[in-house]
């Protein structure tokens, strides 16, 4: 049951240089519910809690916790008030195990030693209350990113956080991850905790909150209770305009082989098998979806593809020519665009702004050099131009592209990577971190893009997203491609059997 009022942000204000990441949010917070708070890219729903969390300060405004007043100069000072966070990049020391990380920097070296025994007993207690499968000893780079996740949650609890904060929780977690995380928000309200989160993923927001926020140009503009709304008057309060739910669906025209894989083979990072004889071709004019559970080779596969992997069998054909082994640099010189999967790790340099962004790996291109100096002006047009045609929030080529709110960051890369009218584009995660609106703009420019004839190779652990504009799907179980199927909703159950393993020709059919 929620109760009264537990917390307020009350007027807060938060300007970088010229920026304004909010201008006056006054948010009310119920004891016990769960509350989430949407809004578009760049709307300020990171910066609002990073402020409540005690990252950041506000400019402005005031934080009330039953109705006094308290101040925050640290994430050390929001959890002795009992106000964790989660971020969407986890803050966890990879080398360390578990108990390790909850008690870093909590006292002398000896009497941790001395403790160690105690901290234990208490992860796993917590552990086992809330059904959270997390082992003291473990350690964390050896876990899933479900497992790392509900590792940041436990400590919170560990410390004795009472409101938790959980940042786009469910980006980066497999639908059966997700689910298990619906399941455990609930498990803590019932407990009596207070739990807000940002999401862009309206089927859960409704599923799971008790009410919802909405944030736009850096206000709250509304809070509703889920029972009393629906999704497409979410979406229209987030974006201010009906989007469409589902876009219309154009038959491809396919052309000629673009590219061609044959029988590819390779390990992942830490030497293990990962692909294993993986053969289909990609069309001119196609988009070809690669489904399936996050871990089955796909990363990988992706890898491979962008040159970044090596290969240990098969082909990689490119309009004819092997380029099985090619460097990335040459990849992309051959006209190969790369949406990866890990943006901060590949697809972006974050200290550089985002005209230095566009022309990363393109410097050489005569559209932006001549004589060895780089054409200034040429570069930012290019920018300014992805920028408007993306919406990318700030307009602004010379903004540091760190600074851009995850989902500003995604579309400038996709809008990147389509500008450079491709023939062959490899996307991982299309939408990842997205909002709801934006999502219809990046689909329909990606689809655009295949009418013009781009072969395109979509890996997605959304089926959502695949089926919005993947022309066929292809699922991957083990490292290995399971069968194809056409991408309708009405097969799902089908595909949920093949990402678990089963071969289409063994499904039996139905009575
Ligand atoms: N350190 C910073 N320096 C400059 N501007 C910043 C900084 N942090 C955030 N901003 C700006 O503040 C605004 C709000 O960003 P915020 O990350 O809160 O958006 P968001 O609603 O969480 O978006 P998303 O859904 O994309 O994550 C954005 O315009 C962003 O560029």
């Amino acid at each position: 049951m929620t109760g009264p009022t537990f917390l307020r942000l009350d007027n807060i204000h938060k300007r970088f240089g010229a920026v304004v990441a909010n201008a006056g949010v006054t948010l009310d917070v119920e004891q016990g519910e769960i509350h989430a708070l949407l809004g578009e890219n760049g709307a300020g729903k990171s910066v609002a809690m990073n402020i409540l969390a005690g990252v950041l300060s506000p400019s402005e405004g005031r934080i009330l916790i039953r109705g006094e007043p308290i101040r925050l100069g640290s994430p050390r000072d929001a959890i002795r008030h009992g106000i964790g966070m989660v971020h969407q990049h986890f803050m966890l020391v990879p080398n360390l195990t578990v108990a390790e990380n909850y008690i870093l920097g909590q006292g002398t070296p000896a009497r941790l030693i001395r403790d160690m025994g105690e901290v234990h007993r208490r992860i796993e207690a917590l552990s086992a209350r809330y059904g959270l499968d997390v082992r003291p000893d473990a350690i964390v780079e050896t876990l899933t990113v479900g497992q790392q996740q509900r590792v940041e949650i436990l400590k919170a609890l560990y410390h004795g956080v009472e409101l938790l904060i959980l940042d786009e929780p469910t980006a980066v977690l497999t639908p059966q991850e997700t689910e298990r995380l619906l399941v455990l928000m609930r498990g803590l309200v019932a407990d009596g905790k207070t739990i807000v989160f940002i999401s862009h993923k309206l089927d859960e927001v409704m599923a799971v909150s008790d009410r919802i926020s909405v944030m736009r140009d850096a206000r709250v503009v509304d809070t509703v209770r889920a029972a009393d709304t629906t999704p497409r008057e979410l979406a229209r309060k987030m974006v201010g305009r009906d989007v469409l739910m589902e876009l219309p669906r154009r038959p491809s025209h396919e052309g000629r082989v673009v590219l061609a894989v044959e029988g590819l083979t390779c390990r992942d990072e830490g030497g293990l098998p990962a692909v294993r004889d993986v053969s289909f071709e990609v069309r001119a004019g196609e988009i070809v979806g690669v489904a399936g559970v996050s871990g089955n080779g796909q990363t990988e596969l992706s890898l491979a593809l962008a040159g970044l992997l090596p290969v240990d069998a098969g082909r990689v054909v490119l309009d004819g020519r092997d380029v099985t082994g090619f460097s990335p640099a040459e990849m992309s010189r051959l006209g190969v665009a790369n949406v990866p999967e890990d943006r901060h790790r590949m697809g972006i340099v974050l200290p550089f702004t985002l005209a230095e962004n566009v022309i990363l790996q393109r410097s050489g291109d005569p559209a932006f050099s001549r004589g060895g100096l780089l054409r200034r002006g040429a570069i930012t047009e290019a920018t300014a131009e992805i920028l408007r045609r993306f919406r990318v929030k700030p307009l602004d080529p010379d903004a540091v592209i760190g600074s851009l709110s995850g989902g500003n960051q995604q579309k400038l890369v996709v809008g990147r990577e389509l500008a450079r009218n491709p023939g062959f584009m490899l996307i991982n995660q299309l939408t990842r971190g997205i909002d709801i609106g934006a999502m219809e703009i990046v689909m329909q420019e990606v689809l655009k893009a295949r009418d013009a004839g781009a072969a395109i190779l979509l890996v997605s652990t959304e089926l959502e997203e695949l089926f919005s504009v993947a022309d066929r799907i292809l699922v991957m179980c083990g490292g290995e491609l399971i069968g194809e199927v056409p991408p309708e909703r009405g097969r799902i159950e089908e595909i949920g059997l093949m990402m678990g393993g089963k071969r289409l020709d063994a499904i039996e059919p139905a009575a």
